[in-house]
């Protein structure tokens, strides 16, 4: 068995090639180009080849084969079934079939992408989108015919949009090489359109100005909402009524928040199925793009010594923790209207959740994974009143630098209730996780930026060490953090004997830190998620069943908060947010992990 390199989104990943197909004919050496809906780009085929794309294992398995080129739909779940299928003498389907998997038109000609970021002109857009795009072009990751455009109703040229876009592009530290060079190219495939969110007539425009850069291939067609969600439909609805491709796909990415209550929710998933199917919507929660996000079922689900201790009888509490050392600056009048349990906790914090608490999945298809997410939703008791503390921050003077209240912004009232903090307790009663406080915890402008996972174990049965670790039994149990962000790590505490002739513990760290062990930068979440959304891949996005049963554990809470009024507790901008949260964590006879210093 020979072994082939080919290149996907610029690093080297590795084929497999079986000498016991016969050699191409006449395309030794050629480049071959797969389409977008497959993540292998490009690859220099020497033999003939089984390809198993190494960024998502499940993919399918291409064929190629006396020059022709051919597919197995034979889901390939790793290289022992890759092997398998191989030596049962795989059936391979005809050129037309390759093309039609591919997406290629009848000529055999690729496909062209266009992505149309609606809304350019706002915060996320250029913060965000627009860089983490030119991220994928430095890395070869988008396909080779695409087309960027901005489209939002204010009036610029394209040479005003790829001015605003250059000023937000950056290389990764790691990537400097030619980066003048591709910025450059990159924004000369950037492009401008002006028009209104819910004019059909003004989407036409967009649509015949797209046509002319798509020409006579296939057109997909990718529209990112990065507006105000009071105007997502009117923006599908013209989107898909004037501007969705006439013969490749059309899908659309919808920036949360995807309602503020069950019943706005399943409205606004009604009015875009009035549009669009099921699969063509991408709800996007940017925290299932991140690197540890991602790495969460890896760790749980390819290491023997986790999987036997993800339950009850080992663990004692998990905690979801984020905190931000800013206030809402800027989008307080956004924020005013959705308060910090909308804003991360019925979102980002449960994803994370989900993903930490499900069962194992069937496969890493999209489907089997959003499934088991939705059971595990579903067997979560909705959250009580009881089991909440709110906190709003209040301007804060320190070395003579006066930080504001959240009320001080011009954009939110006054006598605004709205938390800019809560801790919750929620608990999934199924079998696996019986009892278990699953604790959260969500603040803006406290003492510091971060957002981890924190896994506490149960303390060791009998008393062999105990007298080694003072009073406090609970400071010796083991804790698993993974740490999102900043400074990406996972590391596991433990006890272990200080060296030397005595018997004395200590506590350390066995400790993955990402900078430490690997040199290279960590993609942003966004680039990740628009290039799944490019490939069709689900699996990072929300379903909508998964939404619905994400808005039935907050809603009535929600309701009740807002019908009793119930004052949040004010904390200093830059403190460590209310005291509440601590006499809740101790209803559940928790401590709050990210209060121990650990690096
Ligand atoms: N900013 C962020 O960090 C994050 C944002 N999001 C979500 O992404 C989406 C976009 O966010 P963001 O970029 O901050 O939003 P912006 O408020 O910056 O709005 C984006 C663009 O939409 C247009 N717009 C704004 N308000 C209105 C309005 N009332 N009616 C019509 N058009 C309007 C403006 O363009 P023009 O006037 O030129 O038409 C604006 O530039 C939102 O759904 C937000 O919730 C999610 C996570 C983080
Ligand atoms: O969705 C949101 O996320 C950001 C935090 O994202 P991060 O990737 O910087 O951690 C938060 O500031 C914002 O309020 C919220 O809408």
């Amino acid at each position: 068995m020979a072994t082939l390199y080919a290149t996907h989104c610029g690093s080297h990943s590795k084929g497999y090639a079986y000498s016991s197909f016969s050699p191409i004919n006449g395309v030794q050496n050629q480049r071959l180009a797969f389409s977008s809906s497959f993540p292998w780009r490009d690859v220099s085929a020497k033999a003939n080849v089984v390809l198993q794309s190494r960024r998502n294992s499940h993919q399918k398995a291409v064929l190629m084969q006396d020059g022709a080129v051919a597919t197995t739909v034979t889901p390939i779940k790793n290289e022992t079934t890759l092997k398998k299928s191989n030596d049962a003498s795989m059936s391979i389907p005809s050129l037309e079939e390759y093309k039609d998997f591919a997406g290629l038109d009848v000529n055999g000609n690729e496909p062209t992408v266009s992505i149309t970021v609606v809304g350019a002109s706002g915060d996320l857009a250029k913060k965000k989108i627009f860089p983490a795009l030119f991220a994928l072009y430095y890395e070869d990751c988008l396909p080779k015919h695409f087309t960027i455009y901005g489209y939002a109703r204010s009036k610029m040229t394209d040479a005003e949009l790829r001015n605003m876009v250059s000023r937000t592009l950056t290389c990764r530290i790691d990537k400097r090489e030619n980066c003048d060079e591709k910025m450059e190219q990159f924004l000369k495939r950037c492009f401008y359109h002006s028009g209104r969110y819910d004019s059909e007539e003004n989407f036409a425009q967009l649509d015949k100005k797209l046509r002319e850069h798509e020409g006579e291939r296939v057109s997909n067609r990718l529209f990112y909402l990065s507006i105000p969600p009071n105007i997502f439909i009117d923006a599908v609805r013209c989107a898909s009524s004037s501007a969705s491709s006439a013969n490749g796909w059309t899908r659309v990415i919808v920036e949360k928040p995807f309602g503020r209550d069950s019943e706005s929710s399943s409205a606004l998933t009604k009015a875009l199925k009035q549009y669009l199917e099921e699969d063509q919507i991408f709800r996007i929660d940017h925290y299932l793009g991140k690197e540890l996000v991602e790495n969460l079922s890896v760790l749980r689900f390819s290491n023997l010594i986790f999987e036997p201790l993800w339950s009850r009888q080992y663990i004692r509490n998990v905690q979801f923790i984020f905190s931000e050392d800013f206030g809402t600056e800027g989008r307080g009048g956004y924020f005013d209207h959705y308060g910090i349990i909308r804003d991360i906790m019925q979102n980002h914090l449960l994803q994370m959740l989900a993903l930490f608490a499900m069962e194992t999945p069937v496969s890493l298809d999209a489907e089997d994974i959003r499934n088991e997410k939705v059971k595990v939703l579903r067997s979560m008791r909705p959250l009580q009143l009881e089991d909440v503390a709110l906190g709003q921050y209040k301007n804060h003077t320190k070395g003579g630098v006066t930080y504001p209240a959240y009320t001080d912004d011009k954009t939110v009232p006054k006598d605004s209730l709205t938390p800019t903090f809560a801790a919750a307790a929620l608990f999934i009663d199924n079998a696996r996780w019986d009892g278990v406080p699953f604790l959260m915890k969500a603040g803006k402008a406290l003492h510091t930026k971060r957002a981890e996972i924190r896994v506490q174990f149960r303390h060791v049965p009998g008393n062999l060490y105990n007298r080694n670790f003072g009073t406090d039994l609970d400071q010796a149990t083991n804790e698993l953090v993974i740490r999102v962000q900043p400074d990406e790590a996972i590391y596991l505490k433990i006890n272990n004997k200080v060296p030397g002739l005595g018997m004395r513990l200590d506590r350390s760290n066995l400790n993955l830190h990402y900078a430490a062990r690997y040199s290279k930068e960590i993609p942003d979440a966004y680039e990740r998620l628009l290039l799944d959304a490019i490939e069709g891949e689900r699996r990072l996005f929300i379903r909508s069943d998964e939404l619905d049963a994400a808005w039935a554990l907050f809603t009535p809470v929600l309701k009740e908060l807002e019908e009793k009024k119930i004052v949040p507790e004010y904390y200093p901008y830059g403190g460590r947010g209310p005291v509440g949260a601590h006499y809740l964590a101790a209803k559940y006879k928790v401590r709050w992990g990210d209060l121990t210093v650990d690096q």
